[in-house]
């Protein structure tokens, strides 16, 4: 049984109430986010109100909805009504939504319990985590380890057992990634199947909101309850199936590509890792087919071009005037939003902005932005030309395992180069969820990487169930299977 299914079970069957689950969840909080710092801002009181409402529902008798009252922590770049949500920038700080992300509306009518708001790169902008202006969310299995970004704190919390669940958004790999450092589950939806209404915009057209979980199953419950069509973004389509009902089909005969582009330059520890993975798909019967994919080499430059682009227009919008921190002092308007802005963002989010306007202006547009637009399309035919011969592509998520502090702040280039096997299905708008599969010398998780065509959702979190059943029994049950009780 999963966690979300266990926790919902052992409420329907008043073995414990939403209150006392809430304040135990809180408690935990308390003493383990200061060893974390997985969450920027706890939201114990609005937590403590739902659980209420949701202990009146079932004592008169009415039916749980599958996320009703399970804690649960949002990334702080989802839009949360009354409630501060800063992207973890200093620009953005006390600034307070005045409406809900669409996602954020559709959990808390199912009385989701937002224990409070998940640390984060800045403006989703790294990662590690550490470009956080609340500096970056640890490692739950090694605090001189980050947690992975960009969405580190929900990570971190999750696999630190103080949020039974998370939801992040994932531009480049900033679900998938940390998912992948904590040992857990993310998983990057179909572009277009969860709204984006209400998520701070980092690169409009990569950007997608996904769950962090610490099963498939949870994370196919919690992509069912958000892959709804929503009025209010022009891209959303919702997502066609369930993909709850497909979880446990036989995946005898699926064709899992390998393609040899996923396999260079990674670490020898997490090669094995994939590829004893491989075999154990071959033993559930799949057949492995060997693609090739050469575009991939394209898709580094390709995404920090228009990743930058889009955030060097999407965060025009910060000039002191209508959102969050102004400079104090200045002697006109242009040297008010001027300083602002200097004053208002961090390093990387300067440098991204910089190179975003760079690509853009005339005379270079055509030599960069023009071109990687071009490449996306390539990239995109590819991969349509890819899942004519398989169902599935498998790869590592990671080339490495967790980073040890700091080394994000070494080398801007170097960090990029470690987004290589995540960013390609953001260009392409493809779904990817990484499960892990094993861990490293120093006990550190390694995460694999499955990735579908557009709206196979249902596919790969299949392959990704019948993968995680087959190498281990994933039922909670007392106090040491993980439940904070
Ligand atoms: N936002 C993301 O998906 C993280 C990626 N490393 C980036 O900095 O763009």
């Amino acid at each position: 049984m999963s966690k979300i299914t266990y926790i919902g079970k052992l409420l329907r069957d008043k073995e414990i109430s939403c209150t006392e689950l809430t304040e135990k969840y809180i408690k935990s909080i308390e003493a383990e986010n200061k060893k974390l710092n997985a969450y920027v801002n706890i939201t114990a009181e609005t937590a403590m109100k739902t659980a209420k409402n949701v202990d009146e529902k079932i004592s008169r008798g009415e039916i749980l909805l599958p996320l009703e009252g399970i804690p649960m922590t949002l990334k702080d770049n989802i839009s949360t009504k009354n409630i501060e949500t800063t992207c973890c920038s200093n620009i953005l700080k006390g600034y307070v939504p005045i409406y809900d992300a669409t996602v954020w509306d559709i959990l808390k009518n199912q009385n989701a319990v937002l224990l409070g708001k998940a640390n984060m790169d800045e403006f989703a902008m790294g990662s590690s985590c550490e470009t956080s202006c609340f500096g970056g969310a640890l490692n739950p299995y090694s605090t001189n380890h980050v947690a992975g970004g960009s969405s580190g704190g929900a990570a971190a919390a999750v696999g630190g057992n103080i949020a039974v669940y998370g939801l992040g958004s994932d531009t480049g790999g900033s679900v998938r990634q940390p998912a992948s450092f904590c040992g857990l589950v993310g998983l990057k939806p179909t572009y277009g199947t969860v709204s984006r209404y209400g998520l701070i915009a980092y690169a409009s057209s990569l950007d997608q909101i996904g769950p962090i979980t610490t099963s498939v199953e949870d994370a196919a419950i919690v992509y069912d309850a958000i892959s709804l069509y929503d009025k209010n973004d022009a891209t959303s389509q919702g997502s066609k199936t369930k993909t709850t009902h497909t979880l446990k089909n036989s995946i005898k005969g699926m064709k899992i590509g390998i393609a040899k582009e996923y396999f260079e330059g990674i670490r020898d520890d997490v090669r094995e890792s994939v590829e004893s993975a491989v075999k154990v798909y071959e033993s559930l019967g799949a057949e492995v087919v060997s693609i090739s994919i050469p575009q991939l080499k394209h898709a580094l430059p390709v995404y920090y071009i228009l990743a930058c682009a889009e955030a060097s227009s999407n965060l025009g919008r910060y000039d002191g005037i209508r959102y969050g921190y102004k400079t104090p002092s200045y002697n006109d308007i242009n040297d008010m939003i001027c300083k602002t802005r200097s004053e208002g963002f961090g390093k990387e989010v300067k440098r991204r902005i910089m190179l975003g306007t760079y690509v853009l202006s005339a005379g270079y547009y055509d030599a960069y932005y023009k071109k990687a637009q071009q490449l996306r399309g390539a990239l995109v035919n590819a991969f349509k030309d890819a899942f004519k011969k398989c169902d599935v592509i498998v790869s590592p998520t990671v080339p490495m395992t967790a980073f040890e502090l700091n080394f994000t702040q070494k080398d801007p280039i170097e960090t990029y180069m470690t987004d290589i096997l995540t960013v390609p299905v953001n260009i392409a708008g493809l779904p990817a969820v990484s499960v892990p599969c094993g861990f490293d010398n120093k006990g550190l998780p390694i995460g694999m990487q499955i990735i579908g065509n557009s709206f196979d959702d249902a596919k790969i979190l299949n392959a990704a169930y019948q993968y995680e059943q087959a190498v281990k029994n994933h039922t909670f049950k007392e106090l040491e299977t993980g439940v904070r009780l």
